[in-house]
């Protein structure tokens, strides 16, 4: 695994009272996470994506469309990978959703390969979800039947569609 170097310094919070960071081990271990400060009911906005900017494709970014990728600036980027995520990150709709009933102390996580067409820094998922891709790639890497049973959004619903008919 290429790892490249972490930018996480140690700012005030960006929500209190709604998510905090829980931080472990070093930067470089990438082993913190985000805690949920408060319950959010199934289908409620955990947080607008807003204060966003643009920038390479890289372990903290987020891809928002097809060839664009774009930096939280927030507590977010510590949401951490779960093949059973608590949250949906929404970038057609800009907000994090929940995607089951979460209670405070929660982990925040979201499925990588929702968002991620191909990731810039793949990792063997630690998440022993019964349903784990075990090595998050990104959705390029994995079959539509797998997919189809994560909510993933807009962009890389159309790169599938693209993938799979090149492939036809
Ligand atoms: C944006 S960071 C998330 C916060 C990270 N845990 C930290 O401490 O900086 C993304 C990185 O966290 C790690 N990570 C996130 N979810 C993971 C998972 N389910 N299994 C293994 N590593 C994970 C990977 O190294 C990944 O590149």
């Amino acid at each position: 695994m290429a790892v490249t170097e972490s930018v996480q310094p140690e700012t005030k919070p960006t929500h209190p009272g709604y998510f905090c960071i829980v931080r472990q081990g070093t930067p470089e271990q990438y082993c913190s996470k985000l805690i949920a400060e408060r319950d959010y009911p199934k289908g409620s906005i955990i947080a607008e994506l807003k204060g966003l900017t643009p920038g390479p494709k890289r372990y903290s970014s987020v891809q928002v469309s097809k060839d664009k990728h774009i930096e939280l600036n927030s507590d977010l980027v510590f949401m951490n990978h779960s093949c059973d995520p608590s949250t949906h990150m929404d970038t057609d709709g800009m907000a994090v959703r929940a995607l089951k009933d979460i209670k405070t102390g929660d982990e925040l996580t979201f499925f990588y390969p929702s968002t991620e067409w191909d990731m810039a820094q793949p990792f063997d998922c630690w998440c022993g979800a019964s349903q784990c891709v075990k090595q998050v790639t990104g959705a390029k890497h994995l079959s539509t039947e797998t997919l189809n049973n994560f909510v993933i959004v807009e962009h890389i619903k159309e790169l599938l569609a693209e993938r799979d008919q090149a492939q036809a």
